[in-house]
C-alpha cells in the first residue's frame, strides 16, 4: 500500500521518528502521551485505523481478520484505562504479519509483548480487561487526540515518538530523512573535533545570553 518497499521502510525506521517528523515539515507527530510498552519497541508501516468504545476491545478481534501484512494498527480507545491488547492478540498479529500497534488506550502482559517481540505504543499499561458490546469502527478515519490517522497513512514509532505521515508524502519524507542525517552525520565529525553548534548552525547571530561566568 505505502509507496516505499520494504528496504526502504526499514531504513525510515532506522533514521527515527524524530528525524521523519523534523524532515517532513508536517505537524504530523503523536504527542508524547503515546509510549513504548517495552524499551526498544519500533515499527514502520501502514495504518489500519481502528475506533472502539471505551473498555471495550471487540473491533481489535474484527481488525485481527481486516489487517494486511506490514499494517499497523492505530485504534483510538478513547483513552480508556483499559487493557485492550495484550499477548494473545499479539501472538495472533504476529502471525497474520502486523506490524505493530498503537492505541490511545491501555495494553497489558508488556513483559511478553517484549518476549515474543510486538512492539505496541500505548497511553497507559492496564491490567483491567474489556468487554465485547460494541464491534466498532476499522478502516474508517480516527483521531487520535486531535491527530487524522487514516488507512495506508505510514506510521513510524520508536523510542522517541510516532510520526503518522501521509502516504503520498512518504517518499519525499524518507529523501528528505536522508539529508538531515547526512548533513548531521557530517556536523558529528567537525563536533568531535571541538566545534561548536553556535558555529556550524550560525546561532552565533541570533543572540548572546547576558551572563556567560
Ligand atoms: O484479553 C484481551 O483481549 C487482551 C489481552 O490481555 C490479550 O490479548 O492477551
Ligand atoms: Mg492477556
Amino acid at each position: 500500500m505505502t509507496v516505499l518497499d520494504a528496504g526502504e521502510l526499514k531504513e525510515l525506521l532506522a533514521l527515527g521518528s524524530a528525524t521523519a517528523y523534523e524532515a517532513s515539515g508536517l505537524p504530523c507527530a503523536l504527542p508524547p502521551v503515546f509510549r513504548p510498552a517495552w524499551a526498544g519497541a519500533r515499527c514502520v508501516g501502514t495504518a489500519l485505523p481502528v475506533a472502539a468504545a471505551p473498555g471495550d476491545n471487540l473491533p481489535l478481534h474484527w481488525a485481527l481478520e481486516a489487517a494486511r501484512p506490514g499494517d499497523v494498527l492505530v485504534v483510538d480507545a478513547g483513552g480508556s484505562e483499559h487493557g485492550y491488547w495484550g499477548e494473545v492478540l499479539a501472538v495472533s498479529a504476529l502471525a497474520r504479519g502486523v506490524a505493530g500497534l498503537v492505541i490511545d488506550g491501555g495494553v497489558r502482559d508488556t513483559d511478553r509483548l517484549r518476549e515474543i517481540g510486538f512492539p505496541a505504543f500505548s497511553t497507559s499499561v492496564a491490567i483491567l480487561g474489556t468487554g465485547k458490546s460494541w464491534p466498532g469502527r476499522v478502516g474508517s478515519p480516527v483521531h487520535l487526540r486531535g491527530h487524522r490517522v487514516a488507512r495506508g497513512d505510514l506510521v513510524v514509532a520508536d523510542a522517541d515518538g510516532i510520526a503518522v505521515l501521509p502516504a503520498a508524502e512518504a517518499r519525499r519524507v524518507l529523501d528528505a530523512s536522508r539529508a538531515r542525517a547526512a548533513k548531521e552525520d557530517q556536523y558529528m565529525a567537525e563536533l568531535r573535533a571541538g566545534a561548536l553548534t553556535l558555529d556550524l548552525y550560525g546561532f552565533r547571530e541570533l543572540g548572546q545570553p547576558e551572563d556567560q561566568s
